[in-house]
C-alpha cells in the first residue's frame, strides 16, 4: 500500500515468455506456465476468465489454508483462537473454509454476525468489535452466543450491560485498549493511534476495567487491541502485547480476572517488494514475550485477516479499449474502483499481471476502469504487451477487494469463483442487473 511511482512501472515484467515455470514471490498457490499463462491452483485463469466472464474474482482454497497452517503451526500446544477477521473477504465459502479449519471469527456488524451464523461458524468462537455497536446488534449477538464482545468506549460499556440486564444475561467483555503504538501503516487503516477513533485510551483503561466489574450485566474476560492493518515490522506488535501486558498485571492485581489477551490482526502481504514477518514469525514472537512476562499460559487470541487471505485471490478483467495519447497511454479495461477500490481509496499498489504473456513491444499504461471518475484506476505506470479482448490479473486481491465492492455507475458486482483443487466452484453467482434496482420503487 504505497503510491504509484515510476520506479514500479516494470512490476509487470517480472516472469519471461515461455521456457520454465516462474512462482510469484508471497504467492503460493500462483505461478507462470512454460507456456506462459498464469494459473491459480493449477488452474489456467484465462480460461476461467472466458469461462465465466469478466470481472472475475477467483480464489485459491490451498492457498487460504497455508497461510491459516502457519499460524497453526506456531500456535499449536498453545492456548488459543484463531478469529479470521471477516472484514476482508465475507463469501460465505471462505467463511465455511476457516469455519471447518477450527477457526473462530472477528465480526464488525449484525451483518457479519448473520454471515457467521450461515456459513455454519460457531458463534462461541466470536469476537465482536467495532466502535458503533447498536443495542440491537448487542441483542443479537448474546442470543447468538458470541464468546466476547471486544468492548471499545466507556458508552458501549453501560449500553452493553443495560441490554444484557434487559436479556437477563450477563456479556463477556474485553476492552479493546488503544495502546498508542505506531503501526507504521497507511495513515486510513492505522487504529492504534491516539488520534484513532478505536478503544480505550490506555491509560483510562484500569479505570474502564474497574466499571465493567461493577456494572451488573457484565463479566470481564479479556483484553485486546489491533493497531493497524498491513504492518510489515514485528516491532510493533511487540510494544502493543507489552503495553498490554502491563495492564493485564494492573487490572489482576486490582481483584480483576483476565482470561485472554487478544493481540488483533493487522500482519501485512507483499503487494511488491515488501517483507512482512510471516505469521509463524509473528506469532512465535508474540508467544515469546508473553512466556518471558509469565503469560505463557494465557489464552492468546489472533484476528488475521488480509494475511489469510489477501494472495489467495485474484480478479481477472479483459482489456475493452487502448486508447494511446500524447501524456499518458490508456488500457481501459472492464473492472473498475466499484470492483476493487484499494487503488483509489489509498493510491494502493496492486500487481497486474496479464494471465496469458504474448511477445512484442510493452508500452507503458495507466489500467483503468470504465468508472467516471478520473480516480477510477487500477494501476498506473504499467509496461504490457496488451490487445483488446487480453484478460489481466490484478493480484493480491483476496482481501479487501469484493468485500468492498459497490455498485457506483449501476454496475451489477462481480461473480467469484473458489477453486479446491481440480474443482471449481461458482461460490457467488454474478450481480444481475435486476438486482440493483430490486429494492426501489416508483411512485404510485
Ligand atoms: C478489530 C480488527 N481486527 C482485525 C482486523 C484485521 O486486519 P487485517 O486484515 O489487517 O489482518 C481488523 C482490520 O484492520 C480490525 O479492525
Ligand atoms: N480496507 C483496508 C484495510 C482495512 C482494515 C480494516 N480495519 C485495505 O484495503 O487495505
Amino acid at each position: 500500500m504505497r503510491p504509484e511511482g515510476p520506479a514500479e512501472a516494470a512490476g509487470a515484467g517480472r516472469c519471461c515468455l515461455g521456457g520454465h515455470e516462474v512462482t510469484l514471490p508471497g504467492h503460493p498457490q500462483l505461478l507462470r506456465d512454460a507456456a506462459g499463462e498464469l494459473r491459480l491452483e493449477g488452474h489456467s485463469l484465462a480460461e476461467l476468465g472466458r469461462r465465466f466472464g469478466t470481472p472475475l474474482y477467483v480464489y485459491s482454497r490451498a492457498a487460504m489454508l497455508d497461510a491459516l497452517a502457519g499460524y497453526q503451526r506456531a500456535l499449536a500446544g498453545l492456548p488459543h483462537l484463531i478469529c479470521y477477521a471477516m472484514k476482508a473477504n465475507s463469501n460465505l465459502a471462505v467463511l465455511q473454509t476457516f469455519a471447518r479449519a477450527g477457526c473462530g471469527f472477528d465480526i464488525v456488524s449484525g451483518g457479519e454476525l448473520e454471515r457467521v451464523l450461515a456459513a455454519g461458524g460457531d458463534p462461541a468462537k466470536i469476537v465482536f468489535s467495532g466502535v458503533g455497536k447498536t443495542a440491537a446488534e448487542m441483542r443479537r449477538a448474546l442470543e447468538a452466543g458470541v464468546r466476547c464482545f471486544n468492548v471499545e468506549s466507556l458508552g458501549e460499556l453501560e449500553r452493553l450491560s443495560a441490554v444484557a440486564v434487559a436479556a437477563g444475561r450477563r456479556a463477556p467483555v474485553s476492552l479493546r485498549v488503544n495502546p498508542d503504538v505506531d503501526a507504521g501503516t497507511h495513515p486510513y487503516i492505522s487504529t492504534g493511534l491516539k488520534d484513532n477513533k478505536f478503544g480505550i485510551p490506555h491509560d483510562e483503561a484500569l479505570a474502564a476495567y474497574r466499571r465493567a466489574a461493577a456494572l451488573p450485566g457484565l463479566a470481564v474476560v479479556g483484553i485486546d487491541c489491533h493497531i493497524g492493518s498491513q504492518i510489515t515490522q514485528l516491532e510493533p506488535y511487540l510494544d502493543a502485547l507489552g503495553r498490554l501486558l502491563d495492564l493485564v498485571e494492573a487490572v489482576e492485581a486490582a481483584g480483576i480476572a483476565l482470561h485472554h489477551v487478544d493481540v488483533g490482526g493487522g500482519l501485512g502481504i507483499t503487494y511488491t517488494d515488501e517483507t512482512p514477518p510471516s505469521p509463524e514469525a509473528l506469532v512465535r514472537a508474540l508467544a515469546e514475550l508473553m512466556r518471558a512476562r509469565g503469560h505463557g499460559q494465557r489464552e492468546l487470541l489472533v484476528e488475521p485477516g488480509r494475511s489469510l487471505v489477501g494472495n489467495a485471490g485474484v480478479l481477472l478483467t479483459e482489456v475493452q479499449y487502448l486508447k494511446p495519447g500524447e501524456t499518458k497511454n490508456f488500457c481501459i479495461v472492464d473492472a473498475a474502483m466499484n470492483d476493487l477500490v484499494r487503488p483509489a481509496m489509498y493510491e494502493a499498489w496492486m500487481a497486474i499481471e496479464p494471465c496469458q504473456l504474448r511477445a512484442g513491444a510493452a508500452p507503458v499504461w495507466d489500467v483503468v476502469g470504465p468508472v467516471c471518475e478520473s480516480g477510477d484506476w487500477l494501476g498506473r505506470d504499467r509496461a504490457l504487451a496488451l490487445e483488446p479482448g487480453d484478460l489481466l490479473a490484478v493480484l493480491s486481491a483476496g482481501a479487501y477487494g469484493m468485500a468492498m465492492a459497490g455498485n457506483y455507475n449501476s454496475r451489477p458486482r462481480a461473480a467469484e469463483l473458489l477453486l479446491d483443487g481440480d474443482a471449481v466452484h461458482v461460490v457467488r453467482e454474478r450481480e444481475d442487473s435486476r438486482a440493483l434496482f430490486a429494492l426501489e420503487r416508483l411512485l404510485a
